[in-house]
């Protein structure tokens, strides 16, 4: 039996357009219940892909999606109907970069969350106008009774996002996905509203996958981190392992390009070259393109996956070779 919270096991994900992408590839994940993992990576890894097909927002007729999930042990690519509402607010709820966009401008804020609560419990409009007041005192909102009566353009960005964080945990989920909650925000503003998460995912007690392309932002809030490239994830480990010993040369790319800027939020772009485009399904290291130590067996085969503790995964056949960063 298991305990995790997500249980994501050899998902693939590809879109069948005028164009096919296979935007994720074999790709197993899981999440203890109250446990932070922040998903790295840069623009196109499947990050936003990943989050979006745990949550079945992925428009069904133009994904072929494969693998399992689980989700507090509902099987989620089979659900429909009532139950797939249901588990979108009171299982599995979304934060995202642009609040406003989940905000619909004609209802005040408070309309809005007590709407959200009144879609999945039982319960009159007073007492959901008295939830969703709790929850804008919750995100910290100053003045709440104020707020609560206003419309989001009387609202400034973080406060938006604050909003956007009530109105998501209006209904207890057990586990928050936030894409990259932050990246719209005044530096001073995107700090406030990570603590603010952390303290919420300590008081909710709720598994959290924060999306993100900024190093220093996984460290600030996640306990462990899952790496992506080319819709796989290249290595996983706890976020003091993968700082201290990464093990993937894209890892240590990333790290030793950026490590020092990590506190001023620095974006993952300094490894020269650029992502494959994902039109086939990948049968050799993606990364190899790229890569300072690529052997001609990394571009014949799919890397092997190294496992060196319980925790920690590296897909390259150098995982196990101390290599000199930078
Ligand atoms: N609906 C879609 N149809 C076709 N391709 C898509 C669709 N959504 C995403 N993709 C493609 O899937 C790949 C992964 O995209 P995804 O948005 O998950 O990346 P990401 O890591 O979240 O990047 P970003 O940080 O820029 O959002 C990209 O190549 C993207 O173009």
């Amino acid at each position: 039996m298991t305990t995790n919270l997500v249980d994501i096991r050899n998902l693939s994900v590809r879109f069948t357009g005028a164009r096919t992408v296979h935007a994720i590839n074999d790709l197993t994940l899981t999440l203890q219940q109250g446990e932070t993992l922040a998903l790295l990576g840069e623009s196109g890894s499947g990050k936003s892909v990943t989050l979006k097909t745990l949550l079945r927002l992925l428009p069904p007729k133009r994904t072929q999606i494969d693998g399992a999930i689980e989700v507090n042990g509902t099987d989620v690519l089979t659900l429909s109907g009532r139950k797939l509402q249901a588990y979108r607010g009171e299982e599995v709820s979304m934060v995202f970069q642009e609040p406003g966009l989940a905000l619909d401008p004609v209802y005040t804020v408070g309309d809005q969350i007590a709407e959200a609560v009144m879609r999945h419990k039982r319960i009159s409009k007073v007492e959901a106008i008295s939830t969703a007041l709790d929850m804008l005192r919750r995100v910290r909102i100053p003045s709440p009774e104020r707020r609560l009566k206003n419309y989001p353009h009387e609202l400034s960005g973080g406060m938006l996002q604050r909003v956007m964080i009530a109105l998501a945990l209006a209904c207890r989920p057990r586990l928050l996905l936030a894409d990259e909650p932050t990246t719209a925000l005044d530096a001073t503003v995107q700090i406030q509203i990570l603590l603010l998460l952390r303290d919420l995912q300590k008081e909710f007690g709720m598994g959290v996958i924060f999306v993100t392309h900024d190093i220093g932002v996984a460290v600030e809030v996640s306990e462990r981190i899952a790496v992506m490239y080319a819709g796989q994830i290249v290595e996983e480990g706890t976020t003091r392992e993968i700082i201290k010993d990464p093990r993937h040369p894209y890892t240590r790319g990333l790290l030793a390009a950026n490590l020092h800027d990590a506190a001023r939020g620095a974006r993952l772009n300094a490894i020269p070259g650029a992502p494959p485009a994902l039109e086939t399904r990948p049968d050799a290291c993606s990364f190899a393109p790229r890569c300072p130590l690529a052997e001609d067996r990394c571009r014949a085969a799919l890397p092997p996956v190294h496992v060196p503790n319980a925790r920690r995964r590296v897909a390259c056949i150098h995982a196990n070779a101390p290599l000199a960063v930078g």
